[in-house]
């Protein structure tokens, strides 16, 4: 069995862990190494050629570009850092893929955040053909890194410009809703908070996967030998749910009783309101689907807080 030697960047995130142990389990011969130097030291997507000269020595199979100013709110407070990581760190990887690995596989982790306002006024889950209307820094970070990959393609990258939409799973930080909810939840019932959640607004509409299934699609596309593989590709369900159906979910996977109280803090000013994917081209093109159920997806999240709480509990006090 051919041996698949994939580069992952970003391999210690939330998602790269998630992908690592995917892969470990994978019935195909899978070796996936992070980017490091000859020592073991991680490299730094912005330093060119050491960049370069990992790719070089490696001689990857398929890269997977994980590696990003990921959150929204960082890249806002420091912009520059998010331009630099997320268009050139994704330039430099990729030009040292086309230099000393063209034929591997270029995986790219974008965002649905690069669609912008091309989701407001819209009824149905969007497809890849709409427009980049991005609102936020790290919108516009990865629709450009995005369209840049798009014209590299034209010059022999061969790259799979995914663009996924919420995602949630265990060991994913409160930053985001489903694990925020689910680290107050374990704590309600560790008696390490007043039996009273703290949430915002509750009206929005996402689209949630399960991390592992958005990890499958990373490692489906590295895989791939045929060129349906090339192209821009929606990771989502089509079926958005309200905050209010992921809370309430939630809640009835655990046995304490809990009320809820909105906090205006917590309110975003002029959020989108429905964000959902068409997916039907990954589906197509790439056999891929979204296999989790949401009751699955939240249990899984709740399992890693109550995990966290029996073994040390700090992180969950405070
Ligand atoms: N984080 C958080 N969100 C809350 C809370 N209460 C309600 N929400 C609502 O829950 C929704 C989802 O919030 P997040 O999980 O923070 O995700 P996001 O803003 O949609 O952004 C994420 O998804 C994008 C894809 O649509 C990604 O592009 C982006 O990087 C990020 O992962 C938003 O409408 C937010 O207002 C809360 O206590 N915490």
């Amino acid at each position: 069995m051919d041996t698949h030697r994939v580069l992952v960047t970003g391999l210690r995130g939330f998602v790269g862990s998630t992908l690592a142990g995917r892969a470990r389990a994978s019935e195909m011969s899978i070796e996936v190494s992070g980017l490091l130097d000859g020592d073991g030291k991680a490299i730094d997507i912005r330093d060119q050629p050491r960049v370069a000269d990992a790719v070089a020595a490696l001689q990857p199979t398929a890269v997977i570009h994980l590696a990003a100013i990921a959150s929204p709110r960082d890249a806002q407070a420091e912009p520059g850092a998010a331009w630099a990581v997320n268009v050139m760190g994704t330039f430099n990887l990729a030009q040292a893929v086309l230099q000393h690995a063209p034929k591997a596989r270029f995986v790219f982790a974008g965002s649905s955040e690069a669609y912008g306002a091309s989701f407001l006024h819209q009824e149905e889950p969007l497809r890849e053909d709409a427009p980049f209307q991005p609102q936020s820094v790290y919108g516009a970070t990865k629709a450009s890194a995005d369209l840049m990959l798009a014209q590299m393609v034209r010059e022999g990258l061969r790259a799979t410009r995914f663009r996924p939409f919420n995602h949630t799973g265990r060991g994913q930080t409160a930053a985001y809703v489903a694990s925020a909810f689910a680290r107050q939840i374990v704590r309600i019932e560790r008696g390490w908070q007043e039996p009273v959640m703290v949430v915002g607004n509750l009206d929005a509409r996402r689209d949630f996967l399960d991390v592992r299934d958005v990890a499958d699609a990373y490692l489906l596309a590295a895989m791939c030998s045929d060129e349906n593989c090339v192209g821009d590709f929606n990771l989502a369900t089509g079926a958005p749910v309200a905050i209010s159906e992921l809370l309430d979910a939630l809640v009835a996977l655990s046995p304490v009783s809990i009320d809820v109280r909105q906090d205006p803090t917590l309110m975003r000013p002029s959020e989108i309101p429905v964000i959902s994917g068409n997916p039907d081209k990954a589906k197509r093109q790439l056999a891929w689907q979204p296999r989790v159920s949401l009751n699955e997806m939240l249990r899984e999240v709740l399992g890693g807080w109550r995990e966290l709480a029996d073994q040390d509990g700090r992180q969950l006090k405070g």
